[in-house]
């Protein structure tokens, strides 16, 4: 079992159990576990709403790689706080399982909004970017590469602020042994080098920047094609093309985050997000409201009420929250 520290995460000592809360719906469901949203029923934060991650030990004790990610999200969480940054109040386990008790974040993914708005001007993008640049710069500051920016990953609080979440674990468990599922769900955003295993530093995370922001400015990532295989050769070759309404600075900035050789990419250096930061696409963001959530969101999460989930995906929020007893003590 995974030694677990109480201290720094439950920090009233109370002796926490899954019966300390109420399921109220499945927000999303993979090989390893589920996430619930949920509502606590005792306690001084009695009747505050969580997203409750619940991972299967089994499955992921037989996939060994996966119990170092496992390891990680639960001890990154816990010794990172940060406003862009999901936060972790509780974790705890059962002989089978492990649960983590993280704020809930009712805005849904930021790229189900993007979905709506369709591109993004480049205000908004760099609206969002600077709070992402903020978020990675803080983890790199700890030692953490994030690896893992991709849009299912960039939640919205309930003003409209980012938050990066789902550390560690990909959502599905790996069987297959095909080369390019090697990679979990989502590539369009991985930097070359994880592509072809070279190890890789920081510069990944700043490399998947650049894919989100292009993304965020043209409604597609720079790479994609009608298969992983392809996919994966596009990113190698990593010809980049630019939209014709895109300004001088936007096409400088993310031709230099997409370097294929990450020694030249912008954000490689010792400086790491500073390189970014000062270059002249970023002119007009003030660093320190940005920090603050003093600047204002593009947009704000429609929402009715605290446990409205319109923003996320029917197929799972239409289940019924159980968490399935695979053992109950
Ligand atoms: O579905 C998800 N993750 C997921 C899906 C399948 C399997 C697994 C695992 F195996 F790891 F358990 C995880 C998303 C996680 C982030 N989500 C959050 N939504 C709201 N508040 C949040 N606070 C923190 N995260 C969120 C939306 C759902």
């Amino acid at each position: 079992s995974i030694p677990i520290n109480e201290l720094t995460v439950n920090p009233t000592g109370e002796k926490i159990n899954p019966k300390c809360f109420s399921i109220l719906k499945v927000l999303g469901k993979g090989g390893y576990g589920k996430v619930f949203m949920v509502r606590k029923l005792q306690g001084e934060d009695t009747s505050t709403l969580y997203a409750m991650k619940v991972l299967k030990k089994a499955t992921i004790v037989r996939n060994t790689k996966d119990t170092q990610h496992t390891k990680s999200e639960r001890n990154i969480l816990e010794f990172i706080a940060h406003p862009f940054i999901v936060s972790l109040h509780y974790a705890f386990q059962s002989n089978a399982k492990l649960y983590l008790i993280l704020e809930y974040l009712p805005g849904g993914e930021l790229f189900s909004q993007l979905d709506k708005e369709g591109i993004l001007v480049e205000k908004s993008a760099c609206f969002y970017a600077s709070e992402i640049i903020l978020a990675l710069e803080h983890l790199h500051k700890h030692g953490v590469i994030y690896r893992d920016l991709k849009p299912e990953n960039v939640l919205l609080d309930s003003r409209g602020h980012i938050k990066l979440t789902d550390f560690g674990l990909c959502k599905e468990a790996i069987l297959d042994n095909n080369r390019t599922h090697t990679f979990c769900g989502t590539i369009e955003y991985m930097a070359p080098e994880i592509l072809t295993r070279k190890g890789h530093g920081k510069a990944v995370d700043w490399w998947s920047l650049g894919t989100l922001m292009y993304d965020m400015m043209t409604g597609a990532p720079p790479f994609v094609a009608e298969n992983r295989k392809r996919t994966i050769e596009k990113i190698l070759k990593s010809k980049l093309i630019f939209p014709r309404y895109f300004r001088p600075e936007a096409i400088d900035l993310l031709t230099r985050l997409l370097k294929r050789k990450e020694d030249t990419r912008l954000g490689y250096g010792p400086d790491d997000s500073e390189e970014i930061k000062r270059h002249k696409f970023f002119e007009h963001v003030n660093w320190e409201a940005t920090l603050k959530k003093a600047v204002k969101p593009p947009f704000e999460p429609t929402l009715r009420d605290e446990t409205d989930v319109s923003q996320f995906d029917t197929k799972f929020t239409g289940m019924t929250p159980v968490d399935s007893p695979v053992d109950s003590s």
